[in-house]
């Protein structure tokens, strides 16, 4: 069953095409990669799903529902969390209370409430500290709950930033170059836990420059070249298509 679907997507700056007449859809349950050289338009497609950027053109429907129009928060309530490239870690708080923020979606209290102290709040608390930590134990950083998220090594923060999206208990989750910038066992560690998502039932979007990572773990690949769709289909027919090695090596086949 199809749970994104893009139809005809455009997106301009100024007199720069960026993404032009796009379309595709994601099957729910499946790791859905999204690659292609610098400045094809990867960072724009993945603005525009997660309602950064408005389109210029065409439509982007999420189970069944049209996205266009919505703010950021309002995407995020549909069930399509999103991680960043850049990490958005606050330093100087703990582990836990990192992903705690990520639960606000799933709450109800507001502040004259929690500000009461009434008994639901502390309840509700309660239940945010335990879906924290279970997505904690989901990314392999339970045993760090209570250290200072501002000392953990890299890879760890990657994955702290996985375990604050899952916190909203996404239905699809869009992932901004997970593996950038990790070592080789930090890279294996990414990868089993994206295999871990999608054992759970999560939709993963992935855009990624690491290849080794995309045909591993890709159920189908999306290429991009100059904001136009190059190639789709599994790692080992995008891997063969001429349209694509010559998009990545500048040269016919
Ligand atoms: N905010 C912007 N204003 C103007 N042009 C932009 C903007 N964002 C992207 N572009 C242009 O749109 C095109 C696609 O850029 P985009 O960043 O989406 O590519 P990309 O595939 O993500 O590249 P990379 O792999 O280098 O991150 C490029 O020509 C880029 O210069």
């Amino acid at each position: 069953m199809t749970i994104l679907q893009a139809v005809n997507l455009d997106k301009h700056f100024g007199g720069v095409a960026a993404v032009t007449d796009l379309s595709f859809s994601v099957t729910e349950g499946e790791i859905y990669s999204v690659i292609g050289p610098n400045g094809a338009g990867k960072t724009t497609l993945f603005n525009m799903l997660c309602g950064y950027y408005v389109p210029s053109g065409g439509s982007i429907t999420f189970a069944g529902k049209d996205l266009a129009g919505m703010e950021t928060h309002q995407i995020a309530a549909q069930g399509i969390s999103r991680t960043f490239q850049n990490l958005q870690v606050f330093y100087n708080m703990t582990v836990l209370e990192n992903v705690m923020v990520g639960c606000h979606m799933r709450t109800r209290t507001g502040l004259i409430k929690a500000a009461l102290r009434l008994p639901s709040v502390i309840r509700e608390e309660r239940q945010v500290r335990e879906w924290s930590l279970e997505a904690l134990t989901l990314c392999g950083l339970e045993h760090l709950a209570d250290r200072e998220a501002g000392s953990l090594p890299y890879g760890e923060l990657k994955r702290l930033e996985i375990a604050r999206a899952l916190a909203s208990d996404p239905k699809f989750l869009a992932m901004d170059e997970p593996a950038a910038g990790l070592n080789d066992t930090e890279t294996v560690e990414m990868r089993q836990l994206i295999q871990r998502l999608k054992e759970r039932g999560i939709t993963i979007l992935l855009v990624e420059h690491n290849m080794g990572l995309v045909m591993q773990i890709s159920d189908r690949v999306l290429v991009l070249g100059f904001g136009c769709l190059l190639a789709e289909g599994t790692p080992q027919e995008v891997q063969n298509n001429p349209a694509v090695i010559k998009a990545y090596l500048g040269e016919d086949v």
